[in-house]
């Protein structure tokens, strides 16, 4: 009477169905394994270009799941709930999709913006919790407390992080309201991350301490890998909710009785079931109607990803073959059963008439590590979890961490207290489980009337016991209810919760770096405004400072040319007063006339140090007035360089002096004309003549000669001529030589003269002791040019860099503002979908 429902599927993937969607897509070789849920894939890659509007196919006719027992307006009214029923879950599903959809866009920008603008990242550090509320706050400490004989089960098997698509944990948006919030990025915020929680656990450091030590960087790439993990969880919570069919993950410890319990469910034998640990790898039973009808075992190979359709993906086999597929764990991955449920559809869980249920047999709990882990990791993907736990053996610490970590993501926990029959005093180990389970998932203790069971699963198939298999169908039917009715909330529920404490994450993230952004963003500007005046001035600053430098460079140098000029001309132009030498005889006159000369040149040497001197001293006070210049306007910028003004004048030091050699010659003994005395014949007159008239007193020697003859007559003054001669030229060789002591340093000092007028010799000398002062002075000047060199790029790339980093502060404000208001109105949509409608109709 009843057309099934079916989800959509590719026509490619065989069976026809009659409301299969159009087209669909392989899914990416990435994928795990187990995506597959065998009903088909559930979502396409191209979701996003599938009309939203449009709900999945719906039947013309829904199932009804009572009996024939039921009268028409009664089977009616079923039908009508159940067509609102799939409306609203339709409606809730392709909203969510949407703001799964919006919230990926949401955070890839914000991926993007991590790139460019590393976000900030707060320290959390919560306030002590109450110390009533400080148990509650920490179930952990519950499940760790009691055993202190090893590792902690959550070090031997550490569970991969999962997201927090929590129901207790209601968001906390609302909460803000009513307290002041601390100030933002104090280390102290107002609280804790939910989704976007960095694990930062290194050593003995908490994350807030890390958070502070870490690099901003290092924050960004882990926030990034963080986003990246958010991305990857809504995926697969959107493949989770576009999936159609249902599934029950049954899990437990080892031996717990899991198999028997899915048998149980069944109504037969399928899962092999041992006293010994034998289920080692997942096995997902399934209606075989997926199947063409063929009851087989797909044995999935291991890393191949099923794919019904490709043989080269699984082995093919017989249900038989279950028992020793099971356990070669090192070939397959897992298995999906394809069995028949001849069962009616009210009775039946797999063909049940309104969404296609995959019943998944997880290996033990305790197994090993790898098959534990892979036990936390299908919770992604499951809807509803069925715990089964021995009666006899209670909760191990796996189990307990299982639990506490699957009761954070689902909306619904079964406990299925297995194995009943063996149990004597069945009052106190119920009272003793309850007790347990209060502690680890208080909303499973609170509803235990549905959720908790207390059931025989080896006895439901042979049904000798009518008492168990009573209570039996009493969980069968709850379980029914949960999976069926109340879908809407287990499998919509999660996508509703997680997207809602990620939200609020995202939301405080950009209250966050909104705010440093615009305080960095004030902090630039008032940066900037100081920064470009500043510039500007060192601009002018350093054309004048420079005109002022190169100013006290010329004055110095000029005023150094000019004193030292002076200072040698003067020596020069008197160099005949240099020390005199003592006289010691016409026979020591060349004596005398050398240590005239080393004196007389001495006496410009010392000139010419005399000026170095005081060049030294000018080039002190311009090196000081250039230091002070740079010390001024560069203030601790300016290095100020030693200065050795004992170095200067070292290396050249009167080169020039070393050239003068004013050597003697006989001339420069007597002080007469060297013309005449080239001239030969004028020689014995001038020395008669000279003698003469000194013997004499007459002027001439003619005039004597003429006086002579008168006196003496002709005759006489003939015989007197030569004597007179031999006695004028004895008197000029006498005169001549007491006249050497003032010849030697008359002539000298005339010789040295023209030879340092040949030599340019006072010009050479200042400009020498000039050049030097310049080359010392450079020094500083160089320093100071140098200096405002570096101080203006300095303040230029400051300046870049401000306005660069203004440019990305306001992008961020705007960004961070942007996204605040979106997730808080985002936020808003999501927390108006109402899962619960359509089961409260
Ligand atoms: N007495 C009793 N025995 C049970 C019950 N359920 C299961 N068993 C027995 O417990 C043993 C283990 O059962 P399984 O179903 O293989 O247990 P399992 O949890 O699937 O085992 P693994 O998958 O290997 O971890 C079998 O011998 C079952 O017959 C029960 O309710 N009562």
């Amino acid at each position: 009477m009843s057309q099934r429902y079916y989800p959509a599927e590719s026509s490619s993937k065989g069976a026809k169905r009659p409301f299969a969607r159009a087209s669909r897509t392989t899914p990416a070789p990435s994928e795990p394994a187990f995506s597959d849920s065998g009903y088909g894939e559930s979502i396409s890659d191209d979701m996003r270009n599938f009309d939203l509007n449009e709900d999945l196919p719906m039947p013309p006719t829904m199932p009804v799941l009572a009996g024939p027992s039921l009268d028409a307006p009664e089977v009616e009214r079923r039908q009508h709930q159940m067509h609102i029923q799939q409306l609203h879950y339709n409606q809730n599903r392709v909203a969510l999709s949407r703001s799964i959809y919006r919230t990926i866009d949401t955070l890839r920008g914000l991926q993007e913006m991590n790139q460019s603008w590393p976000i900030h990242y707060p320290a959390v550090q919560r306030p002590e919790p109450p110390a009533h509320m400080q148990r509650k706050a920490s179930m952990t400490d519950d499940f760790f407390t009691p055993d202190t004989s090893g590792p902690s089960s959550r070090e031997r098997f550490p569970p991969p992080r999962r997201a927090l698509t929590s129901f207790e944990r209601q968001p906390k948006v609302e909460n803000r309201s009513g307290t002041p919030e601390p100030r933002l990025m104090s280390p102290q915020i107002a609280q804790e991350f939910n989704i976007l929680k960095l694990d930062l656990r290194i050593g003995s450091l908490s994350q807030s301490e890390l958070v502070h030590s870490l690099e901003k960087e290092s924050i960004a790439s882990l926030l990034d890998s963080k986003l990246a993990q958010s991305i990857k969880h809504l995926l697969s919570l959107r493949d989770r909710i576009e999936d159609t069919a249902s599934k029950v993950l049954v899990t437990g410890d080892l031996n717990a009785g899991k198999s028997t319990f899915c048998n149980a469910l069944l109504r037969k034998k399928v899962l092999p079931e041992d006293q010994q640990p034998c289920t080692e790898i997942f096995c997902e039973v399934l209606d075989c109607r997926v199947n063409n009808g063929v009851e087989e075992v797909h044995a999935i190979y291991k890393g191949a990803t099923y794919d019904r359709m490709d043989e080269r993906t699984y082995e093919a086999r017989p249900l038989k073959d279950l028992e020793d597929i099971v356990i070669e764990v090192d070939k397959y991955s897992q298995a999906k059963v394809y069995v028949e449920d001849a069962r009616p559809i009210e009775q039946s869980l797999l063909r049940n008439g309104v969404v296609d249920i995959a019943l998944i047999d997880a290996p033990g709990l305790n197994m090993d590590s790898v098959q534990t882990t892979a036990v936390f990791a299908r919770q992604e993907e499951i809807d509803v979890v069925v715990f089964v736990v021995s009666a006899e053996n209670h909760f191990t610490l796996s189990a307990k961490e299982f639990l506490w970590n699957a009761a954070n993501e689902k909306a619904y926990l079964f406990i299925v207290v297995n194995r009943f029959d063996n149990i004597r005093d069945k009052v106190r180990c119920q009272r003793m489980i309850l007790d347990q389970i209060a502690n680890i998932s208080p909303s499973t203790f609170n509803d235990s009337q549905d959720l908790v069971h207390f059931v025989s699963s080896n006895a439901v198939i042979d049904g000798k016991d009518p008492d168990k298999s009573h209570d039996f169908d009493n969980l069968e039917s709850s379980l029914r209810g949960f999976v069926l009715d109340k879908r809407a909330r287990s499998k919509l529920g999660p996508a509703k919760s997680y997207l809602l404490n990620l939200l609020q994450d995202l939301e405080q993230l950009a209250l966050i770096n909104q705010n440093i952004a615009g305080r960095e963003l004030d902090a630039l500007r008032s940066n900037l405004a100081q920064l470009t005046p500043k510039y500007d001035e060192s601009v002018k600053a350093r054309i004048s400072v420079q005109d002022e430098c190169d100013r006290q460079i010329e004055d110095t140098c000029n005023a150094v040319y000019r004193n030292s000029r002076r200072e040698i001309s003067r020596t020069i132009d008197e160099v005949e007063k240099a020390k005199a030498v003592a006289w010691r005889g016409v026979l020591n006159s060349f004596q005398f006339a050398d240590e005239t000369r080393k004196a007389m040149l001495d006496s410009i040497t010392r000139a010419v140090v005399d000026a170095e001197d005081a060049a030294r001293r000018s080039t002190i006070s311009g090196v000081g007035a250039i230091n002070a210049l740079g010390l001024l306007h560069l203030k601790q910028e300016y290095v100020e360089r030693t200065f050795r003004p004992d170095l200067m004048f070292k290396k050249k030091r009167d080169a020039l002096g070393r050239h003068i050699k004013t050597s003697l010659d006989a001339f420069d003994f007597f002080d007469f004309d060297r013309q005449e005395k080239v001239a030969g014949m004028s020689l014995s007159l001038t020395v008669f003549s000279v003698a003469s008239s000194r013997l004499f007193g007459f002027s001439s020697w003619v005039d004597g000669i003429v006086q002579a003859t008168n006196i003496v007559g002709v005759r006489n003054a003939k015989r007197l001529i030569i004597p007179a001669i031999i006695a004028g030229i004895g008197a000029a060789a006498y005169w001549l030589v007491s006249d050497v002591q003032n010849a030697i340093p008359k002539k000298l000092a005339k010789k040295i003269k023209r030879e340092l007028a040949e030599m340019d010799y006072v010009h050479q000398n200042s400009e020498r002791i000039s050049k030097e002062t310049r080359k010392v002075l450079r020094f500083p000047a160089e320093e100071l040019r140098s200096g405002f060199q570096k101080s203006i790029e300095g303040l230029k790339v400051k300046k870049e860099e401000a306005t660069k980093r203004k440019g990305e502060c306001e992008v961020a404000v705007k960004y961070f503002g942007n996204l605040l208001r979106e997730s808080r109105e985002h936020a808003g949509v999501v927390r108006r979908y109402d899962l619960e409608a359509a089961s409260n109709h």
